[in-house]
């Protein structure tokens, strides 16, 4: 199938030029930009686009009321397609489906459920170009990051797969007499998922793959941003063979609310596992109260970057800038601070910009473009207010610092920040965009200080040559990931997940299999008799 979009923002390469005139800065002026493409996604596979239909129960479904929305390209502002528009009604079918598929599906083996992982595990390695292309039209992220998102989205079902059959309970010593104790390992029974735009295959993943890997059904509900990577997974589900009823997916938009309303209150739902903003996990974490779910949060962060003097300043540059720019910044693990320390401010500063300078910024589908667009206007309007503010208290734009229109309503300049101050809101907010502020510091005190000054704790870097501050450091800063010498830390092997105002409950590695688990303790009494003679 080819989809041919025409672009709502037509761009002139004159527009864009004098618009960077307008806003390079002393150090390093941006080279050309890409612009936005017109050009059409086709996948090798159409049948992987699914419009208008929710997976419920193994079958494609629409919405009861009938009632669609509309999901639109980042880069261009086109239509890409209409996904049903899902209510509570339909929202409790999709819960029983679950809840019938669960009785046979808790009782499958722990082989059984490997075997089923790893199936939908090859066919989303078989099908990572046509979902790479899904990311990319929906969220905007050029091709290259899109496809190794899908890797790292597979990489889940791989893990778990392999984790499915190694799942132990304890014996445990009693302290009576007689007793004897162990415990099952027993799935929680039907999870509510609830994830975020900015993996549309990865962050699903991460939660249905430990869920099925314990024998637990799903009812997962999409961004209305990207609901087509998802719904694409629930067609390879299908193909899997992954049992009617144990995967669902379903989608909402105006309805977001309604349905997590009975995500987090339905009294089948025994887990809720949420990743998003921390305003909207305060909201489902008092709705899951009136059930007392289990409930895994996985929320905003404001990950300090700290350089110290004793850094490799190129490794450290080349880190920020990855950890910094990844998705064009909007990843809940992109540092938001850079505390870089004074000896090699200057030096880091013109280096980290030069770096930037080499970014190309347009249509994720245009060859060559590395940074795409941001979701939508609202994101783009929080990270020009985040430069405006910190330019009116002092800061210094070395690189970029604005909207570019010219390419479409969504993009904006990577931009790099110097002379950041603590009273800037770029300090204390997430800017989740392409901006980067760098702020002096004098001392190891002072920087672990400023970085722990926020209620959130996602993830944390720095980079230092010293073995023992190595260790300090990394034991003060209070966040539940830390990064040292790289700036991508990402990886289903190792725990993910926050502390403080960023959530708990971690997902990937053994640890994420628990989430999806009760303890049940079994005591068998009057077991010490003497042998019989
Ligand atoms: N800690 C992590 O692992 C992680 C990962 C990715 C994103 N995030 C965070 O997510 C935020 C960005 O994503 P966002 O803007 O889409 O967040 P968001 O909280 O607005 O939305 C996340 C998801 O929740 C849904 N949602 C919104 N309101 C809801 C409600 N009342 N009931 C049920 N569902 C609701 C959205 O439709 C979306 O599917 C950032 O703060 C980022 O740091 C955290
Ligand atoms: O945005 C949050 C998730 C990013 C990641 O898993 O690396």
């Amino acid at each position: 199938m080819a989809f041919v979009q025409k672009t709502l923002f037509p761009a002139s390469r004159a527009a864009v030029r004098s618009r960077f005139q307008r806003s390079a800065l002393p150090v390093v002026v941006h080279p050309f930009l890409r612009l936005a493409s017109t050009m059409a996604p086709k996948l090798k596979d159409p049948s992987l686009f699914k419009q208008n239909v929710c997976y419920v129960n193994g079958e494609w479904v629409k919405a009861r009321s009938g009632k669609t929305f509309e999901a639109h390209d980042p880069a261009t502002g086109n239509l890409i397609g209409t996904c049903p528009e899902f209510d509570a009604k339909d929202t409790e079918d999709a819960i029983a489906a679950a809840e019938e598929a669960f009785e046979a599906f808790r009782k499958t083996t722990g082989r059984e459920r490997s075997k089923l992982l790893r199936k939908w595990y090859d066919l989303v390695v078989e099908n990572a170009d046509d979902l790479a292309t899904l990311i990319t039209w929906e969220n905007g992220k050029p091709t290259a990051d899109a496809k190794g998102e899908v890797t790292y989205a597979a990489n889940f079902f791989e893990w778990f797969s392999e984790e499915a059959p190694r799942i132990y309970g304890d014996t445990i010593p009693s302290s009576i007499p007689g007793n004897r104790v162990w415990t099952i390992k027993e799935p929680v029974g039907v999870c509510g998922l609830i994830t975020p735009w900015n993996f549309p295959a990865a962050m699903i993943t991460r939660k249905i793959g430990p869920a099925l890997a314990v024998g637990c059904t799903v009812v997962c509900k999409t961004p209305g941003e990207t609901p087509f990577t998802p719904l694409a997974l629930a067609e390879l589900a299908h193909r899997a063979g992954i049992p009617r009823g144990v995967v669902n997916i379903v989608t909402a938009s105006a309805n977001t609310a309604e349905v997590g309303e009975v995500l987090t209150t339905n009294p089948t739902v025994r887990k809720v596992s949420f990743t998003g903003s921390t305003n909207v996990g305060k909201l489902l974490m008092r709705q899951c109260s009136g059930t007392l779910k289990k409930l895994s949060l996985e929320l905003g962060g404001n990950a300090p970057f700290i350089v110290f003097d004793d850094a490799d300043v190129d490794l450290a540059v080349a880190g920020a800038v990855a950890s910094k720019f990844r998705s064009s910044g909007q990843t809940c693990v992109c540092a938001n601070r850079i505390f870089v320390q004074r000896g090699i401010y200057d030096e880091f500063a013109a280096k980290f910009a030069a770096a930037v300078s080499k970014f190309r910024v347009g249509n994720g589908f245009d060859e060559n473009v590395t940074h795409g667009p941001l979701i939508h206007a609202r994101a783009v309007d929080k990270v020009e207010a985040h430069v405006r503010d910190a330019e009116q208290k002092g800061a210094t734009v070395v690189l970029g610092g604005h909207k570019l229109p010219e390419l479409g309503p969504h993009f904006f300049q990577p931009t790099v920040l110097t002379g950041m101050k603590t009273d800037m809101a770029m300090a204390s907010e997430e800017t989740f965009g392409p901006v980067a502020g760098l702020f002096p510091f004098d001392t190891e005190e002072e920087a672990v200080r400023i970085a722990n000054a926020t209620p959130v704790g996602l993830a944390g870097y720095f980079f230092s040559r010293d073995l023992e501050r190595v260790h300090r450091v990394a034991e003060h800063l209070e966040v539940g990931m830390v990064g040292v010498n790289t700036g991508l830390i990402s990886d289903p092997a190792a725990p993910f997940g926050g502390v403080k105002e960023s959530g708990f409950g971690r997902e990937g590695s053994l640890y994420g299999i628990g989430e999806y688990q009760v303890t049940k303790m079994v005591t068998y009494g009057g077991m010490g008799k003497p042998l019989q003679s």
